[in-house]
């Protein structure tokens, strides 16, 4: 398994580690490390510290913060960057963007698990300059070309 230097930033996280909950687990959850709970009215946007930070160190891997589809779903709680990308040279503390965008107050407790992170191959690439590409079945259609059904 690919290890990863993990950073605990605020000691109450030693009894909260990020863990896969199953063995098919894909995300680990991250949790909001706050000293009291928080109300996120709707439409607001806070950033919530995890209490953690991670180097991953190897750039053919960086990790994504996805939300919780249950606090996305029922409660409106998604990340105001929609998706957050974490570079594998970040040393900072990793951070979550509460964004409520549902219609109701959300009360964020300490210690909730807010959004999860994955970790993610990633290529590096570098680009050839051309005036045309090889043709391609698809060309240029995109935004629904193929319909709808
Ligand atoms: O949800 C997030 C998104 C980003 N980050 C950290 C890790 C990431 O490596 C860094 C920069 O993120 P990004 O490149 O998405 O933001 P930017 O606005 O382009 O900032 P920068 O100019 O620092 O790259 O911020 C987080 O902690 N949480
Ligand atoms: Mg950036």
């Amino acid at each position: 398994m690919k290890k990863i230097a993990l950073k605990i930033l605020d000691p109450r996280m030693n009894d909260y580690l990020p863990a896969y909950a199953t063995e098919g687990s894909a995300g680990l959850d991250l949790r909001a490390c706050l000293d009291t709970a928080i109300t996120l009215e709707p439409g607001t946007c806070e950033l919530i510290p995890t209490g953690l930070s991670i180097h991953i160190a190897d750039p053919a891997y960086a990790a994504i913060i996805l939300p919780r589809s249950g606090l996305g779903h029922k409660h409106g709680i998604v990340l105001g960057n929609l998706v957050g990308l974490i570079d594998s040279d970040y040393q900072g503390p990793l951070m979550v963007s509460a964004w409520n965008r549902g219609q109701h107050a959300f009360v964020l407790q300490p210690m909730e698990r807010l959004a999860q992170l994955i970790v993610v191959p990633v290529q590096h690439i570098e680009f050839d300059i051309v005036c045309d590409f090889d043709e391609s079945t698809r060309g240029a259609g995109g935004f629904g070309s193929t319909g709808r059904a």
